[in-house]
């Protein structure tokens, strides 16, 4: 490189610099502003995710951004990643308490972190919550007299037993809900320990959301659903969007978005320990889609085996799920193992037409988590 080439690269350097140091000062202003926003929101008691703002703003500035020859996705991505960021800063005010004249809140298993999470969205939202665990069973009678809402967040494995033996004398008006990952059992437990208000919740994210925006909070009505209709309304100033369903059809479709699901991933994870895979070389080998399956895989093995343990094995059936998986699986191998490419390819395209408008939206989808794993790479 000779000098001028250098001097000039300094130059411009500079300048980037500069208009990154003014992009910084620039979400400052942003984030200020969007604080602003959170409180009007929590004084209003509104959500505050916002999802038709942020269409038309999402749409004005994909325009805007067209007209001055910058990539609408790079405006979009951009947008889309500060709003995670408004989400995130909505805990600093806390959110609008609806139900003013509850009672305490008591968490059972409020040490588990679903557990605690929850203790901290309802402290946040002006509630009074205690916590019971394990060893709290002692002085569980005087923790349920005062309590308008009692929470069951315990190991799947315990939960029924749970209600039937520990919540059978709860307050007649209290709120009795769980946050179990299966719920016609559950909901069961609940109707017949408790004569008031029931409700099975399942929240479909693991505990370490930043933020219930945008999340999935599936809904198994009970009992007295006038008497529980406000936690609903909380939770959807939480940011997340209710899914009402009947609790046998909820946990059918559990069977496949998480047992096979995680039972598949904990399979591949023991498929490559024992094919001794060097996970270290394969990394730099590998495409953004391996890597990218390779960590949605690598993730189970940093959590807890017996939540997985436990959510595999909570309901029977989905043996025969994964059964089914399996004779898929073999009757796929033995086209390739008979070498019939054709009957690969004529299969393939049967599926697809089943997956019909969803492979390309799923496609358009993953390009950007792609991207985004791409992105983060270093080296
Ligand atoms: C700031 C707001 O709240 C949220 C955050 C937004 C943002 O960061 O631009 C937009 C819409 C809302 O989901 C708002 O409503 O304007």
């Amino acid at each position: 490189m000779n000098e001028k080439t250098t001097s000039d690269l300094e130059n411009l350097r500079g300048l980037i610099d500069g208009v990154d140091q003014q992009l910084i000062h620039l979400l400052r202003k942003r984030l200020d502003l969007v604080a602003q926003v959170g409180a009007v929101k929590h004084g209003a008691g509104l959500p505050i995710y916002a999802p038709q703002r942020e269409a038309a703003m999402l749409a004005k500035r994909r325009d805007e951004a067209q007209k001055m020859n910058v990539s609408p996705q790079l405006i979009e991505d951009i947008l889309r990643r500060l709003m995670r960021e408004s989400y995130l800063n909505e805990k600093d005010v806390g959110f609008k308490q609806i139900n003013e004249d509850l009672g305490d809140v008591v968490i059972v298993g409020g040490e588990g972190k679903l557990g605690g999470l929850f203790s901290q969205m309802l402290t946040l939202s002006g509630y009074q919550v205690k916590v019971l665990d394990k060893d709290d069973w002692a002085s569980a009678a005087q923790t349920f007299e005062g309590a308008g809402l009692v929470i069951v967040t315990v190991p799947i494995s315990i939960t029924c037993e749970l209600i039937r033996d520990k919540l059978s004398s709860l307050p007649s008006d209290c709120i009795l809900a769980d946050l179990t990952s299966v719920k016609t059992e559950p909901v069961k437990a609940m109707l017949a320990a408790h004569s008031g208000p029931v409700v099975g919740l399942h929240p479909m994210f693991g505990p370490d959301v930043g933020s219930l925006a945008k999340q999935v909070v599936v809904v198994c009505h009970g009992r007295d659903s006038d008497k529980y209709q406000w936690l609903l309304e909380q939770i959807k100033i939480w940011g997340a969007r209710l899914v009402e369903a009947e609790p046998e059809k909820h946990d059918k479709a559990m069977q496949l978005v998480q047992a096979m699901r995680h039972f598949s991933s904990f399979v591949y994870g023991l498929n490559l320990y024992k094919e001794e895979a060097d996970i270290g070389s394969l990394l730099q080998f590998s495409s953004p889609i391996y890597r990218l399956e390779l960590a949605m895989v690598g993730r189970l093995f940093a959590q807890s085996p017996e939540l997985y343990a436990d959510i595999i094995f909570a309901q029977k059936e989905s043996m025969h799920a994964i059964g089914d998986y399996l004779d898929n699986y073999s009757q796929a191998l033995s086209l390739l193992q008979a070498g019939d490419r054709d009957a690969f390819v004529a299969q393939f395209k049967e599926v697809a037409q089943w997956f019909g408008d969803f492979a390309p939206q799923f496609q358009r989808e993953s390009r950007a988590m792609l991207q985004s794993v791409n992105d983060m790479k270093t080296d």
